[in-house]
């Protein structure tokens, strides 16, 4: 299988509503690689991971994840050969799973998920975001929460993760961490992600694609080592044939970076 999500020619229209919300949308995605979806609100980032997720039915156009069409059965039921799902979506409505606000323990939540069968990949998050295995679900921050959902979520093995955006409530470091651990998963095993964010903190050196939806379209798709070139001499950002050229900015995330950092050593 050579790529890690297909999708040709994918028009996706809401019953109850006239206009498609995405048209004419083709991607390939390869294996080993981190993608981020930019977009304004209503562009259609959700709707696109939600329908790559098998979430929605796609009727006009081809869409294949892991070779295998997301709303077929067989893309559902993990293939016991292989320990890992098809896809993991982790979006809003993910977000407000109400165990997450239950008088439960966390060991107990993570336990009834498979932590044991996944003890070393768990451990490993559980590390990441800080989680301590004592806490109880209904005293947690709403950060502390995502840590906890985040572990969950992540505890599984995929070949595809759709994130979207997820990482609202996370603290600099716990966002860092989690995305220098995607960097990791998608260098040392068989998996992609794709990432629909509007928080770019920390994101200069992460993707190795950036898709701009505009409108339900692809309107720009960059591949990020061929297309891309930080500029200090430059603001904003510049068009030079195939070459986006993108100035710096000044930005207060290093400092709370290396702030949070140094809270965490106490
Ligand atoms: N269940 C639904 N029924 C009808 N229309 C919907 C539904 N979900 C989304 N839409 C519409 O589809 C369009 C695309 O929405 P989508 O959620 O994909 O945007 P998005 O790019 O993810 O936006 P945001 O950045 O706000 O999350 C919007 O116009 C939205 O109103």
């Amino acid at each position: 299988m050579s790529l890690a999500v297909e999708v040709e020619d994918l028009t996706y229209k809401f019953a109850q509503l006239n206009e498609p919300v995405l048209e004419n949308i083709t991607l390939k995605i390869p294996w080993n690689t981190r993608t981020l979806l930019v977009g304004s609100n209503g562009a259609g980032k959700s709707t696109l991971l939600k329908l790559l997720s098998g979430k929605h039915l796609c009727l006009n156009g081809k869409i294949l994840v892991n070779g295998l069409d997301p709303f077929s059965p067989l893309s559902m039921h993990q293939n016991e050969a292989d320990e890992c799902q098809t896809t993991t979506y982790l979006g809003t409505e993910w977000c407000h799973m109400s165990i997450i606000n239950r008088d439960i323990g966390v060991l107990e939540l993570l336990n009834s998920i498979g932590f044991e069968h996944f003890r070393e990949r768990g451990e490993a998050l559980i590390d990441i975001f800080d989680v301590n295995l004592d806490w109880r679900m209904h005293r947690l921050s709403d950060g502390q929460k995502r840590r906890v959902q985040l572990t969950m979520g992540l505890l599984k093995p995929w070949r595809v993760l759709l994130l979207d955006e997820v990482t609202v409530d996370l603290d600099v470091v716990a966002r860092s961490r989690l995305l220098s651990f995607l960097e990791r998963e998608t260098r040392t095993r068989r998996c992609s992600v794709v990432y629909a964010t509007h928080i770019f903190d920390g994101l200069a050196n992460w993707p190795d694609k950036v898709i701009h939806i505009c409108h339900g379209k692809i309107v720009q798709s960059l591949d990020y080592e061929k297309n891309v070139v930080f500029d200090k001499d430059i603001e904003g950002v510049i068009q030079n044939g195939t070459t986006t050229n993108v100035g710096y900015v000044k930005s207060l995330h290093p400092l709370a970076l290396a702030w949070l950092s140094q809270d965490e050593g106490k």
